[in-house]
């Protein structure tokens, strides 16, 4: 496969590359400047993880670190556990990290090397669909604490971007689906063609021809908005900026929260999204028609669309308290991203409790 390499022009701007054996690219992405490397990986991906480690190895003192699995990770003492062991090495501002893993690793990762002597370059090796055409692109990274989801973090944006398709090839069928739900928000919030090229497809596997097609377009979706606002301080002319971004992640995150960080994200955005179009058709601000295209769309690449199908039983007064700290909020007072039609978002300011509750209704079925 060819290399495509997506530009994301932020202030720092750096390169999302696209393609597979990527290793040798490491020491463009990383500048000429790094002696040793922190390369902090999932630890049960050690085998998908030692050709980048032989790649490191040859150029620079590198110090690996095995990471617990998925949201387990994602905590504040495991980052603590990090900075130890950077600390024992004397790791300095000319060092670097490098993270292998999903969207999990990336955020814990970016966050470790946001937080060391208050940031250090970090490139990111995603090996999910998820962190390939989100987490890892953007420069948003964190941890989870008791009231929720990624509650502590900073935005730190990488120096380079790996993304080799190959590795999508050993991801669970769950794993790979629940990335797709961050595919298919990006095809409602800016690029309806992902829509379509899902609707046309029968089943989406690592295998599928359509597959490429669908990440290059998200990372581009990403790429583009997070260009323009990247500290989610707000767009122009009624676009919400960064916060599109977040398109169903009010409920979802509650929902996660709810189940003791064992849901995939994927999911639970499905779930969130499917809500949000609910909540904006109760508003009046989102037709019936689009609306009723969400939960299809999501289904259709084998997504949950209900909190039923999620596994988890929650009452809407289980979830109002962990969407209260959702980031969009402004005191008591919540703000959702909706859609006012396809590859139009907006901000829904204080929808009320009644709203809220009858969203929940429809999916909580
Ligand atoms: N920073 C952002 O902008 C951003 C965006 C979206 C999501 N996120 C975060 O990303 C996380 C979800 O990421 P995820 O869905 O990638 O989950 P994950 O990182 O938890 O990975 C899911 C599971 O797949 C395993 N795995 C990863 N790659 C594999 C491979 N190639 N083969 C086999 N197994 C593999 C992991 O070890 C883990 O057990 C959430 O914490 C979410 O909040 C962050
Ligand atoms: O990059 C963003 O901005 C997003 O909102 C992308 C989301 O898919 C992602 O899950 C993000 O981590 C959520 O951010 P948060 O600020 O709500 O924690
Ligand atoms: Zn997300």
């Amino acid at each position: 496969m060819n290399e495509t390499v997506i530009r994301v022009e932020s202030a720092a701007a750096y390169d999302v590359v696209i393609g597979t054996a990527l290793a040798a690219r490491l020491p463009d992405l990383l500048g000429d400047k790094v002696q040793r490397v922190a390369f902090l990986y999932a630890a049960e991906l050690a085998e998908q993880a030692e050709p980048i480690l032989e790649a490191l190895l040859k150029h620079y003192d590198v110090l690996g670190l095995g990471l617990p699995s998925g949201e387990d990770q994602k905590t504040v003492a495991v980052a603590a556990d990090c900075w130890e062991a950077l600390g024992e090495k004397g790791f300095t501002r000319s060092d670097a990290v490098v993270t292998f893993g999903g969207g999990a690793t990336t955020d814990l990762g970016g966050f470790v090397a946001a937080g060391w002597l208050r940031g250090v370059r970090v490139v990111h090796i995603p090996t999910t669909v998820l962190a390939t055409v989100d987490a890892a692109v953007g420069g948003k990274t964190g941890v989870n604490t008791a009231a929720g989801k990624n509650l502590v973090g900073a935005f730190h944006e990488p120096a380079g971007v790996l993304c080799d398709l190959a590795l999508l090839g050993t991801l669970p069928r769950e794993d790979l689906v629940a990335g797709l739900g961050e595919v298919v928000k990006c095809g409602f919030i800016a690029d309806p063609e992902i829509l379509r090229l899902i609707e046309a497809t029968d089943e989406i596997t690592a295998a599928s021809p359509v597959l490429p097609e669908l990440i290059e377009r998200a990372i581009r979706v990403k790429a583009e908005v997070v260009a323009a606002d990247l500290k989610e301080t707000g767009g122009s002319d009624g676009h919400p900026g960064r916060e599109t971004l977040n398109y169903g992640h009010t409920l979802a995150h509650a929902l996660e929260k709810h189940s003791g960080f064992s849901i995939r994200h994927g999911d639970a955005v499905a779930v969130g999204c499917v809500y949000a179009a609910e909540l904006a058709r109760l508003a009046g601000v989102l037709s019936d028609e689009v609306a009723a295209r969400h939960a299809p769309a999501f289904a259709k690449v084998g997504l949950p669309t209900t909190v039923k199908e999620l596994g988890l039983e929650a009452g809407f007064d289980d979830l109002i308290g962990a969407m209260r700290v959702d980031k969009k909020a402004r005191g008591s007072v919540l703000r959702f991203l909706v859609l006012h039609d396809l590859a139009v978002p907006r901000i829904l300011t204080g929808p009320t409790e009644e709203q809220l509750r009858e969203a929940y209704a429809a999916v909580s079925v």
